[in-house]
C-alpha cells in the first residue's frame, strides 16, 4: 500500500471541538431538530449518532420520531412547528422517507435558514450561483477533507461519480467553486474508467459497492469514498480500498472517512444557522427592521 490515508475521524473530531468551543462562547445554545420517519435501522443509527454528537457539542437536541405510516400533512405540521420554534436553529429530515410521502415538497417546506442539510431550492440555488448559503453536509465535508490533506484543487481535474441532490451534484458545484475542472459521471456515462483514469481527484458517490477499482485510478490520484454499504464482511464503500490503496496518492477509508465529516459538518452548519438567527434577532431588537433574509454569513467559495 502506498497511499496516505486521510483520517476523517480525526479531522471530524477537530472540527467538532472547534464548534463546541464556539458554542460555549454564545449567549444562546444552538438547537438541532432531527425528524426520523419509520424504523429503518441504518437511519436510526445515523440519527442517534447525530443527536449524541449534537449534545456533546453543547447544542440543544430536539427529536421527532414519526411512525412509518404518518401522513404527509402530519409531517408538514411537524416541520411548520419546528420552523417557528425559536430554540430550533437547524432542521434535519432524515432521508430516505417512506414511498407514500412526497420528499421534495417536505424538504421545500423547511425554512431555508434552518436547512442545515442545504437541500432546499433556495440553498441549492445559492450554491449553484456561488452565493453564500447553507451547503450540503457530505460534499462540504469532502472539501474539508481535501483541504486537511492539502490536496490542490485549483486547476485539478476532479471526477465526481454520481449526481444526486444530496451528494454528487453539490459536490461538483463545490469543486467548481474552488476552481477545479469538474467532470460529473452517472449511470448513462459511457466508459466510466476513461474519465476517472484521467482524474487528479475522484469522488465516488454512486452507491455501488466497490465500483471503483485499480483500473479506474491514475497513479498518485486522490480518492474520496462517499459510499457506505453494509455487507457480510462488514462496512465497505464505493471504492475497492485494498486494490486502490496501492495506486492512489491519498485515499479515505470506510468507515472513518467521509461519514464522520458529514456529522461534524452538520453541527457546523447548525452553528452557522444559529449565528444567522442570533444576528437577525439582534437586528430586530435594535432597528425593528425584521429578520435578515438575505442569506447566511459564509463566503460563497467555502464548503
Ligand atoms: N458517508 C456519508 O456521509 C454519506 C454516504 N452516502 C452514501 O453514498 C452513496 C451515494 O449516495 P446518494 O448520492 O444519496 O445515492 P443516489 O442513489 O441518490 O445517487 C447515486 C448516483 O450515482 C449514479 N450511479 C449509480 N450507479 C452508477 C454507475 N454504475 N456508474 C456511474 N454512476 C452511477 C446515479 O446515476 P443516475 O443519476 O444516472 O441514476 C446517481 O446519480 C450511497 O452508498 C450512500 O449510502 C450518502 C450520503 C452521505
Ligand atoms: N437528510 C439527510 N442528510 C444526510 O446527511 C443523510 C441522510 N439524510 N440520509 C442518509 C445519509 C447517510 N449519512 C451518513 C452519515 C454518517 C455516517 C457515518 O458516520 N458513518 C461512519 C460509520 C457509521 C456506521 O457504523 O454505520 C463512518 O463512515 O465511519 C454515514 C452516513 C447521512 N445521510
Amino acid at each position: 500500500m502506498s497511499a496516505t490515508i486521510i483520517d476523517g475521524k480525526a479531522v471530524a473530531q477537530t472540527l467538532r471541538h472547534r464548534v463546541a468551543q464556539e458554542v460555549a462562547a454564545l449567549d444562546r445554545r444552538p438547537g438541532l431538530a432531527t425528524i426520523l420517519v419509520g424504523e429503518d435501522p441504518a437511519s436510526a443509527i445515523y440519527v442517534s449518532n447525530k443527536r449524541k454528537l449534537c449534545v456533546e457539542a453543547g447544542m440543544r437536541d430536539r427529536h421527532r420520531l414519526l411512525s412509518a405510516q404518518v401522513s404527509q400533512a402530519e409531517v408538514e405540521d411537524v416541520i411548520d412547528e419546528l420552523n417557528l420554534d425559536p430554540e430550533v436553529d437547524g432542521i434535519l429530515l432524515q432521508l430516505p422517507l417512506p414511498k407514500h410521502l412526497d420528499a421534495p415538497s417536505l424538504i421545500e417546506r423547511i425554512d431555508p435558514d434552518k436547512d442545515v442539510d442545504g437541500l432546499t431550492e433556495t440553498n441549492a440555488g445559492r450554491l449553484a450561483l456561488g452565493r453564500p448559503g447553507l451547503r450540503p453536509c457530505t460534499p462540504s465535508g469532502v472539501i474539508q477533507l481535501l483541504d486537511s490533506a492539502a490536496v490542490h484543487l485549483e486547476g485539478a481535474h476532479a471526477v465526481v461519480v454520481g449526481r444526486s441532490d444530496l451528494v454528487g451534484r453539490p459536490q461538483a458545484q463545490l469543486l467548481l467553486a474552488r476552481d477545479a475542472t469538474v467532470t460529473v459521471c452517472h449511470r448513462h456515462t459511457r466508459d466510466l474508467a476513461s474519465h476517472t483514469r484521467d482524474a487528479d481527484i475522484v469522488v465516488a458517490a454512486a452507491g455501488v459497492p466497490k465500483l471503483i477499482g485499480a483500473e479506474h485510478i491514475k497513479p498518485g490520484a486522490t480518492v474520496i469514498d462517499v459510499g457506505i454499504h453494509r455487507t457480510e464482511g462488514g462496512l465497505c464503500g464505493d471504492v475497492d480500498f485494498d486494490a486502490v490503496a496501492g495506486i492512489a496518492g491519498h485515499i479515505t477509508p470506510v468507515p472513518g472517512g467521509v461519514g464522520p465529516m458529514t456529522i461534524a459538518t452538520l453541527l457546523r452548519n447548525t452553528l452557522t444557522a444559529a449565528n444567522l438567527h442570533n444576528s437577525s434577532h439582534r437586528e430586530t431588537r435594535t432597528n425593528g427592521s425584521g429578520p435578515a433574509r438575505d442569506g447566511v454569513a459564509v463566503t460563497a467559495g467555502q464548503p
